[in-house]
């Protein structure tokens, strides 16, 4: 930025100039101009010089340089221009046009192309699709509308011969979303004559030189213009042969299809074709010569042959008896005629191109609520001022459109700026200006103005002759001091295009052409009124953009030609004088100097603004808003640039408002933090209080569930009487589905809790009322967990399944006289090669007896009890037991389980019974109390003995042993039990 400045030369804005005078603003221009500096502002306005060479600013770099910067910090150039247009609309949602003028070879339309191309560039770098499709398509139809509607002319190699105004549509996020665009005024007549020196439209020389054989050969056209007379001046080529395949490409590109293509081609070739059509009078009637291009003409526009003959040569007329006759031309209205018809098909195809792009690039599926307001872009680049020596209607038209231009710059820039010093209570110095009004009046004023006078002649054509207009307007404006009366050929004003061309088109065979002409449809006796003149025609279509224009903030492009010789190099001092003078430049630095380069209403500046002051940040507690302005203005020191209106703010320098705008911007992210914090904070306390009334909702709502379903449980538990109903038919309802999802935990519980207190009460006085109950508990709670530990203890499995068992048992209780049966059950024998053998287990309250089941359950080795000293089990699955003998010859088993029921663990059993003897014996000895006997027991051992579930689940080993077994005899029927590792 620094280095750009220091490049400057001159002063980069006019306000800057040490005093305000043609001298210096001349000095200034020039010596920009020779440095290339080719861009100076007067405050937001762009004055641009011609440079006539290439320059290499509009790169991506010099984009990037002006993208989202404020005007003062870049030098100036389009592109300051273009993105204040831009940050105005999308910041303040306002539309904004940028009014380019300046005469004939100024450089309108080559800033309007540099100003979309940056629009175009700094809009959405996302590649959206859609906005990617407008934008390439508002660039391409420049190239298509310079080739229909550019021509050369002395002045300028590409003069652009109609008016253009394009509307960029964008949405609320500042993309791209349409277009449309307004033509202005075609110069038609150049269609079939031009000025010494210029050429046709470039269309024609493009079709001509750039298409091929096959091409030309089916639209009946050679490759060479001068063969046309339409096309005769001007035929030496330039770069029409690309330019053909460049245009060829972007009507592709923007979508017309290959019959619309085709059909273009085939108007311009009728339209050449018709240029070439001679009559020849014998004296009584007038007739074609070429009888050829015709039929030529016929098949090009798809009509039948004799109408488009009987068109040329013939007048429909109704009679006012209403009958319809057809009158014969003169030779001179025969040619009228034809060019009145080239001259309507070649600006109908315009008109119909440009509404074919149009219907493209119109904005389409907007919805303002989904997508926000649709603000708008304006560019016009519209015809400057021409003087000819010659002039025709159309540089009376294009001029009075450049006075209505002026007029408004005039009240935008100069009327309203000191209007408004003067509403708000602001010392001014009044600057006069030139006010073009009284020119505007003179031409456009109803029944008085050259208009209107213009009008009624055309009214009477035929039988009132240009001299007797001429007298008129000398009656009518004779006193005005502007008229001087010097023109004498008005004739292009009268819209004279005989009724039966249109008729002609409108019954083509051809979709494109007969749209181009909808009026053809009309009869020829409906034909009462009479069409606008083409005067009023572009009066009110130059009324209608100035109104479009006058609502938008407009931004303006003042392009000035160096010099007549299109010369990089020379500055022709009184041209351009001139130029500054009638553009009303010095006036606008005047203004603005004397004046103020920006305002805003209190209310807006501090909403800009407010919080780059403490006082007013977030809300100032000032009486008026005027007061906290005033505040922040101090604050920033600049009190002496501003000067406070009776409801705006006026600043004078641009400079004060950018530190401003600088505070602002360093104080936004802190500010965007700020507010998130806030609002996150918002959120989520929101979102907490929703979840704390949502979980109070399902708290109270789960309550009263699982009330209510305790309440039909004890509906159904009132009438049980019987122990068993509750493990038979008495189920447990269903706990509701809502229930059951959000609080399965807490329905358990309450069932555990339910069935404990059901069950509770039951006395266990029996086994089977004990299994009952947990049969009972299991149906109410749902646990299934097996409760049914506590089985019954057989003791004497054997005999209970094995019938030649209770013979042995039989003998042997008969041999050693036993009176009952402590334990009997298979096992299994384990020697230290940990090899196994069946064997069969019979404890009595005498003696121990390891049996052979395989051999009739003989006795393999019996034990007295009475030597019996102690007892070791392992807790593991094995139910390995250890008889020990003070005989040291221990038994050593494991007890099976129960084919029938394997989960049956009967250790416990085994060493129940054996307690059950000792107590016994020594409570009928008198001698030992059962806490006596279980005190040589830990109490893990104890529990051991009681829960022999624990047995079974414990997974380590533990050992119940004599502890000095074999050194210490235990006392008689007292075995002493010790645990220890094995
Ligand atoms: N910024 C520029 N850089 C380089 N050359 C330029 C520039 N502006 C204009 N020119 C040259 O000047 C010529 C005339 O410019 P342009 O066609 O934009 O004028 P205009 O004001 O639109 O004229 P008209 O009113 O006749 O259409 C261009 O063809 C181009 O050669």
């Amino acid at each position: 930025m620094a280095e750009l400045e220091s490049l400057e030369f001159g002063k980069s804005d006019f306000i800057l100039l040490d005093e305000v005078t043609m001298e210096q603003f001349m000095e200034n221009l020039k010596l920009r101009f020779e440095k290339g500096r080719i861009y100076t502002f007067i405050g937001e306005v762009v004055v641009s010089v011609n440079p006539y060479q290439h320059m290499d600013i509009y790169g991506k770099d010099s984009i990037e340089a002006y993208r989202g910067r404020e005007l003062y910090e870049n030098p100036p150039h389009l592109f300051s221009v273009s993105d204040a247009a831009y940050k105005a609309m999308k910041r303040r949602a306002k539309d904004t046009c940028i009014v380019i003028s300046g005469e004939s070879g100024a450089g309108k339309t080559e800033a309007s192309k540099y100003i979309m191309q940056y629009i175009a560039a700094i809009t959405n770098p996302a590649l959206r699709e859609e906005v990617e499709s407008v934008k390439h398509v508002l660039l391409k139809s420049t190239c298509v509308l310079e080739a229909f509607g550019n021509a050369k002319t002395n002045r300028n190699d590409n003069s652009s011969r109609f008016g253009k105004y394009m509307d960029i549509n964008f949405n609320f996020n500042g993309d791209p979303t349409g277009g449309h665009i307004n033509n202005y005024l075609l110069e038609k007549s150049r269609v079939v004559q031009q000025q010494p020196g210029e050429r046709n439209f470039h269309s024609f020389y493009q079709l001509l030189r750039g298409g091929s054989d096959d091409v030309l050969k089916s639209l009946h056209l050679d490759n060479d213009p001068a063969l046309y007379t339409y096309t005769r001046q001007g035929a030496t080529s330039n770069n029409d042969r690309s330019s053909h395949k460049a245009v060829l490409h972007a009507l592709q590109v923007i979508g017309f299809t290959e019959e619309e293509i085709h059909s273009i081609y085939e108007t311009l070739a009728a339209i050449l074709l018709l240029g070439n059509l001679e009559f020849v009078c014998d004296g009584e009637s007038v007739s074609l010569s070429e009888p050829l291009a015709l039929t030529e003409i016929s098949a090009l526009t798809q009509t039948d042959p004799e109408c488009v003959r009987t068109s040329l040569l013939y007048r429909t007329v109704a009679t006012g008896g209403g009958d319809v006759i057809q009158k014969e031309h003169s030779q001179q209205d025969a040619c009228f005629g034809r060019d009145a018809f080239a001259k309507a098909l070649y600006e109908r195809l315009f008109a119909w191109i440009v509404g074919r792009i149009n219907s493209v690039i119109e904005v389409k599926n907007y919805n303002p609520v989904l997508h926000g307001k649709n603000t708008v872009i304006g560019v016009l680049d519209i015809y400057g001022f021409e003087i000819f020596d010659n002039n025709s209607f159309e540089q009376f038209c294009i001029n009075y459109c450049n006075e209505k231009l002026q007029h408004l710059f005039i009240e935008l820039i100069l009327q309203q700026e000191q209007e408004e010093y003067e509403r708000e209570g602001i010392v001014w110095e009044h600057v006069d200006y030139v006010d073009n009004q009284i020119i505007v009046d003179l031409v456009e004023q109803p029944h008085k103005g050259i208009i209107s006078v213009l009008d009624e002649a055309c009214l009477t054509v035929g039988n009132v002759t240009d001299t007797v207009l001429l007298q008129s307007l000398d009656q009518k404006l004779s006193q005005h001091p502007h008229y001087t009366p010097k023109g004498k050929d008005l004739n292009p004003n009268y819209n004279l295009l005989f009724q039966d061309f249109k008729r002609l088109m409108f019954s083509s065979c051809n979709g494109v052409l007969r749209q181009m002409w909808p009026d053809g449809q009309t009869s020829i006796t409906e034909v009462t009124k009479r069409p606008q003149t083409a005067a009023t025609l572009f009066k009110n279509s130059i009324v209608a953009l100035v109104q479009k224009l006058a609502c938008k903030e407009p931004y303006y492009v003042r392009c000035i030609k160096p010099n007549e010789l299109k010369s990089p190099v020379l500055f022709d001092d009184a041209r351009c004088r001139h130029q500054v003078a009638y553009l009303g430049l010095l006036e606008n630095v005047m203004v603005r100097r004397a004046g103020f380069a920006y305002r805003q209403p209190y209310e807006r500046f501090l909403q800009r603004y407010k919080m780059t002051c403490e006082y007013t940040w977030p809300n100032h507690l000032m009486p008026t808003d005027q007061e906290a302005v005033r505040a922040i203005v101090s604050q920033h020191g600049f009190d002496a640039d501003v000067d406070y209106g009776r409801s705006k703010l006026f600043v004078r320098s641009p400079r004060s408002l950018f530190s401003l705008e600088q505070e602002r911007n360093q104080l936004i992210p802190i500010l965007v933090l700020f507010l998130q914090k806030v609002w996150r904070g918002a959120l989520a306390r929101m979102r907490c209080r929703r979840m704390r009334a949502i979980y109070c909702i399902m708290r109270c709502y789960k309550r009263y569930k699982v009330k209510a379903h305790f309440w039909e449980v004890e509906r159904r538990f009132a009438n049980v009487r019987n122990m068993a109903d509750y493990g038979r038919s008495v189920q447990w309802p269903e706990p509701p589905a809502a229930l059951c999802r959000f609080h399965r935990n807490t329905v358990n519980l309450y069932k555990r809790w339910w069935a404990r207190q059901m069950v509770k009460n039951i006395p266990p006085s029996d086994m089977l009322e004990v299994r009952a109950k947990v049969a009972a508990y299991s149906a109410l709670s749902g646990e299934r967990k097996d409760w049914g530990v506590r089985r019954a203890w057989e003791r004497d499995y054997l005999s209970n399944t094995c019938s030649s068992f209770v013979q042995v048992s039989k003998e042997l209780r008969n041999k050693d006289d036993f009176s009952r049966v402590l334990f009997s059950g298979f096992c299994r024998k384990i020697n230290r090669f940990n090899k196994s053998t069946d064997r069969a287990l019979l404890i009595t309250d005498k003696c121990v007896y390891k049996l052979e089941p395989k051999k009739q359950f003989k006795v393999l080795k019996r034990t007295p009890l009475q030597t019996v000293t102690g007892l070791s089990v392992t807790s593991g699955a094995d139910q390995l037991v250890a008889l020990h003998c003070s005989s040291q010859d221990d038994v050593l088993l494991c007890l099976q389980r129960g084919l029938l029921s394997p989960n049956q663990d009967r250790v416990g059993e085994l060493v129940g019974s054996l307690v059950d003897q000792f107590t016994r014996r020594h409570l009928q000895k008198g001698r030992q109390t059962h806490e006596q006997i279980f005190s040589h027991f830990s109490c893990e051992e104890e529990e051991t003995f009681i829960h022999e579930q624990r047995l079974q689940q414990s997974t380590s080993r533990r050992h119940i042993t004599e502890p000095d077994r074999g050194r210490q005899p235990a006392a008689e029927g007292s075995p002493k039990c010790g645990s220890g590792a094995k």
